[in-house]
């Protein structure tokens, strides 16, 4: 009793804004490895903390001399194994309402219409079974992808995007990439996830779009040449068998301003689970 009452009246309002600080800043980085490989890693590297205090407390010197040094080893590797996380994470920090006005924006009409053909054209490319993958940019720049593909510049419309993924056609073969209502490019190259707990059913397609979606914030639409089932990349995660409706709700979402966003995928699981209960 003695201790809590020392502790309170030893407490000052600056105390408390720095643990409301350090615990806002927790949630959030707990919120953007969830369910990224940086999750297991960083269960990892805490359970190796805790082994090197308890063989420290138990006086195992060998024991925790391998740990302590391990853990030294380990900031060195945790700087080039998170390097995509970190890059995330400080982009994520550079995208916050402070230092940007608000998320890319396309106004009424224009925005639904760019939703409307998308989904319908993945709608289409489902139905006749042709692999696609389309990028949808926001706010991290993919200009080093654009590089790897033909540029377009042309406007969003589901026939130009159906055309593109015809088989057998020169740009068939890798991903388009959007940016609010243009097409930059086609036949882009993107960087393959090397997460290595995804179901083996998925190939490079979707590896590609998960790729992708580790290092930026884009959000991205594969249609299964296999099977015809649509899916989204987000944040490292991918939401699998989405019907047209629900490819329309989470790209006009995407589109609204900042505010009212959250990740897709969290909100699609979300409500998911809810209609599970
Ligand atoms: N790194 C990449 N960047 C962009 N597109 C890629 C990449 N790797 C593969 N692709 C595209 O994916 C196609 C191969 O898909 P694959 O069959 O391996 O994947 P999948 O995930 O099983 O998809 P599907 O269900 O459509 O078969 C390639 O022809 C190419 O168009």
């Amino acid at each position: 009793m003695q201790f809590f009452k020392s502790l309170f009246s030893n407490l000052r309002i600056a105390d408390i804004i720095d643990i409301i600080i350090v615990a806002a800043v927790f949630y959030k980085l707990f919120k953007l490895i969830r369910e990224t490989r940086a999750e297991q890693l960083t269960k990892g590297i805490f359970a190796l903390f805790i082994f090197a205090k308890v063989s420290g407390l138990l006086k195992l010197y060998t024991i925790n001399w391998i740990l302590e040094n391990a853990m030294t080893v380990g900031v060195i590797a945790i700087l080039i194994v998170f390097q995509p996380e970190l890059r995330r994470g400080l982009e994520y920090i550079g995208r916050s309402r402070f230092f940007t006005k608000s998320f890319l924006e396309i106004k009424g009409e224009s925005l639904s219409r760019t939703v409307d053909e998308i989904v319908e054209a993945c709608a289409s490319l489902s139905r006749q079974k042709i692999g696609a993958l389309i990028v949808l940019e926001r706010q991290t720049g993919l200009n080093e992808v654009v590089e790897t593909g033909t540029k377009i510049n042309g406007q969003v419309s589901s026939n130009l995007l159906i055309n593109i993924f015809i088989p057998n056609t020169p740009l068939h073969d890798g991903a388009v990439i959007i940016k609010e209502d243009m097409i930059k490019a086609a036949a882009c190259f993107l960087p393959l996830t090397e997460n290595m707990n995804i179901n083996k059913e998925l190939g490079t397609r979707h590896r590609a779009a998960l790729g992708i979606s580790e290092r930026s914030d884009s959000l991205s639409i594969i249609v299964s040449e296999e099977t015809g089932a649509i899916s989204i990349a987000e944040n490292g995660a991918i939401a699998r068998h989405l019907d047209s409706q629900t490819l329309k709700q989470i790209l006009t979402d995407m589109y609204k301003p900042k505010d009212s966003q959250e990740a897709f995928i969290i909100k699609w699981r979300r409500k998911d689970e809810q209609g599970e209960e």
